[in-house]
């Protein structure tokens, strides 16, 4: 039977057939050529137009089994996608993270569609390459807490909202300016304190954060908020690259990370269930989302995320604002011009001192009226914030990269190293020198290409906290100013000239400084020039 049905089927194959040669040739070897036939062919065809072969060139310098380049891509990071770029003939290439498969770009064209492309996946890109925390579920869940996430950051960030907190704003800063104040003097230089800017000011920073997107009970107790601020520290500085490629693999910065998270939760849904079931209202983000009837898990969540996205960069960038000025005395000098300028169209009567007036100020003058000011935070930005923007392809297709001809693969993410614009000399001459000029230089090169700066994203997702940093920044760099003389100190109050040494480019993302940094501060004639 066997056989007759084989022989029926060579019966159909024309006569100068390979297989006529062989008419013994049996039905299953028959079966099996063709289906390894068929299957070559397909393999042929599949591998040539295959997505990954029309993504950029793979580069395996770093690739290690089962790692790919993981070990290298977590620990100096930049110097290897520099290197990667430099051997590329476009400027964009593949490596493998683990199974993940990444391009890299910094051509123009993969700039554009990192920052424009809309099918590009946002929170799948940051959850599984930068924040190393397994993907919280399916691609459209995530994208759709996200929209939601974005949707109450809008509410939170009105200008309605936001000319409520600036009185607050005020206080609380010069709360925390009359507390400097007030540390014991320094032997040998009694008219002068000392402070850590990278500790005090990151603290501050956070307080003012915590009144847009936390609850007011945590920014009024200086004991919670130093705790909370102390989790968030532990939380960050606990991620190891065996996490980042093994989501699963239970190891000890994972424990820990684990342990502080869990603390951090208890915290923030025991100050939560306190509101619930106490008689108090308050006018901040904890109301709204409670008033809003948001579910308890996604206050926690809400508050958690906000938190993430805003400290460490707003603490970074005004740690590091007023050490750039201390140590660049011409830019100092224009701040202070400033400051006096808008002191001097605002004063009401010579009785005022500098913070009198500056308290009077509306949230356009804050928002509108410190571009020199504003210019320096921008240049601090520029040269303390490292890191690398990454997106996932969840949209089911490629997407080209460009008219290029290469396209992202579905499942593949794409990385964007900020340096390759903010450290670029032909957009930034002079990369690493501190140059708030640049910003107030309508024809400056970084104005020439889309996509320069990209300190506060760029394109279709930029930050929706970038109003509150900035307004809670100038004001505090500018009560700064306007309250203390301020100089480069080691921590005994002798002044130096030694500049701090700048964040590591390597690192993945904006970091609190743990070394030791030092400001004399000494407070200035309310009624006098600067
Ligand atoms: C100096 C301070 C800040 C800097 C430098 C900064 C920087 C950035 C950057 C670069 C992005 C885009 C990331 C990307 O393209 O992958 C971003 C997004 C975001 N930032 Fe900020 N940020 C700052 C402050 C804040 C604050 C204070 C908040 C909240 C209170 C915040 C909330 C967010 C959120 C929610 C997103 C996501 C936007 C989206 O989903 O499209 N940021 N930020």
């Amino acid at each position: 039977m066997a056989t007759s049905i084989s022989y029926s089927v060579v019966g159909y194959l024309p006569s100068s057939s390979p297989l006529l040669v062989f008419p013994d040739l049996s039905r299953a070897s028959l079966i099996l050529f063709i289906v390894i036939l068929f299957t070559a062919l397909r393999h042929i065809l599949s591998s040539k137009f295959h997505p990954v072969r029309l993504a950029p060139s793979e580069w395996k310098a770093y690739h290690w089994p089962i790692l790919g380049s993981a070990l290298r891509f977590y620990s100096t990071r930049r110097d290897m996608i520099m290197e990667g770029t430099s051997v590329s003939h476009s400027g964009d290439f593949g490596f493998y993270i683990g199974k993940k498969h990444v391009i890299s770009v910094s051509s123009l064209a993969g700039r554009r569609t990192i920052y424009e492309n809309r099918s590009l996946n946002f929170p799948a890109g940051f959850v599984e390459l930068l924040a190393g925390i397994p993907s919280i579920g399916e691609p459209a869940k995530e994208q759709s807490w996200h929209r939601q996430f974005n949707k109450i950051m809008c509410q939170l960030t009105r200008k309605e909202v936001l000319v409520r907190r600036l009185p607050v704003w005020f206080q609380d800063i010069q709360a925390s300016y009359q507390e400097f104040a007030m540390q014991p003097p320094m032997t040998g230089f009694k008219s002068w304190r000392v402070m850590n800017p990278f500790d005090s000011l990151y603290l501050l920073v956070y307080k003012l954060t915590i009144r847009v997107v936390g609850s007011t009970d945590i920014a009024d107790d200086p004991e919670i908020l130093r705790r909370t601020l102390g989790i968030f520290d532990t939380f960050e500085k606990s991620s190891s690259v065996m996490g980042f490629v093994f989501p699963w693999l239970i190891t000890g910065s994972h424990i820990t990370r684990l342990v502080y998270g869990i603390r951090l939760y208890y915290l923030l849904a025991g100050n939560i269930t306190k509101r619930q079931t106490g008689q108090t209202r308050e006018d901040d983000a904890l109301q709204y989302l409670l008033d809003q009837g948001s579910p308890f898990e996604e206050v926690i969540k809400f508050q958690m995320c906000a938190l993430w996205a805003g400290v460490l960069t707003t603490g970074t960038v005004g740690s590091w604002a007023p050490v750039f000025l201390a140590s660049h005395p011409r830019w100092l000098a224009k701040c202070q011009e400033e400051i006096q300028a808008v002191v001097a169209k605002h004063r009401a009567s010579s009785t005022q001192g500098i913070n009198d007036v500056l308290g009077t100020l509306q949230f356009t003058n804050w928002e509108c009226d410190f571009p020199v000011m504003q210019a320096c935070l921008q240049e601090t930005l520029r040269m303390v914030i490292p890191g690398t923007v990454f997106r996932k392809n969840t949209s089911g297709a490629a997407i080209p990269i460009g008219s290029t001809g290469q396209v992202v693969p579905n499942g593949s993410f794409l990385a964007f190293l900020i340096d390759h614009v903010h450290m670029d000399p032909s957009f930034y001459p002079d990369p690493s020198k501190f140059d708030p000029g640049r910003y107030l230089d309508d024809a400056s090169p970084h104005t020439t290409e889309p996509h320069t700066f990209v300190g506060f994203g760029s394109g279709c997702h930029p930050c929706t906290g970038m109003k509150v940093a900035k307004l809670e920044l100038t004001m505090m760099v500018v009560l700064f100013i306007s309250s203390f003389q301020f100089e480069l100190s080691d921590r005994h109050g002798a002044p130096t000239s030694k500049n701090p040494p700048l964040p590591d480019r390597n690192n993945h993302k904006a970091k609190r400084d743990d070394k030791p940094c030092y400001l004399r501060i000494r407070l200035r004639d309310q009624m006098g020039c600067m």
